[in-house]
């Protein structure tokens, strides 16, 4: 696989509403999208704009969200993830077991609505990264 650009960095909080604040009071970000949720996901998800990538901001929907687990063990909330973008994610999901690696489930339509999967933290020294397939109408 060709690592392409990073996409998003996930950003874990208990409140969408309040980070958005903090972005905007103490980060200046001017570009903030309208919270939505993805059920199938378990998380509300708010993007913020930054001139060359974005901060997705996720809320868990429920207990079961691997947010709220992540919350669990880090209440304030924090850098949950690192998402870059592939050409070909099944491409991509070959190279990685082929190397060893494990991806976790099968891909699922994400946040941009392409499809995402994710590599264990424990493959990528302790980083949770997510992997998307870049969109072909652009
Ligand atoms: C709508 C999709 C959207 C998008 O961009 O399109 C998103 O990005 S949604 C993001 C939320 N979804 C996910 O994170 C799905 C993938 N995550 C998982 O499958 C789990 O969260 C997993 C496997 C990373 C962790 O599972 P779980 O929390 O149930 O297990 P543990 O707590 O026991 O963790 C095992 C091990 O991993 C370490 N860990 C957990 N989360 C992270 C993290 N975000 N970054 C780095 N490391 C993480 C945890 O500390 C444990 O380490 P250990 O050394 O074994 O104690
Ligand atoms: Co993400």
């Amino acid at each position: 696989m060709t690592l392409g650009r990073l996409n998003h960095v996930g950003v874990a909080t208990p409140s969408i509403e309040r980070s958005v604040e903090t972005y905007r009071t103490l980060l200046g970000a001017t570009v903030i999208g309208v919270p939505f949720d993805l059920p199938a996901q378990g998380v509300r998800v708010c993007f913020v704009d930054a001139p060359n990538t974005q901060i997705e901001l996720i809320e868990p929907l429920d207990d079961a969200s691997p947010i709220a687990g992540f919350l669990r063990k880090n209440p304030a909330g924090g850098q949950h993830h690192l998402c870059f973008e592939v050409a070909d994610i099944h491409a991509a999901i070959a190279d990685l077991t082929g190397n060893g690696a494990t991806v976790l489930g099968e891909p699922r339509i994400g946040a941009h609505g392409t499809p995402i999967v994710f590599v264990h933290p424990r493959d990528m020294g302790g980083l949770l990264v997510e992997l998307m397939e870049e969109s072909k109408d652009h």
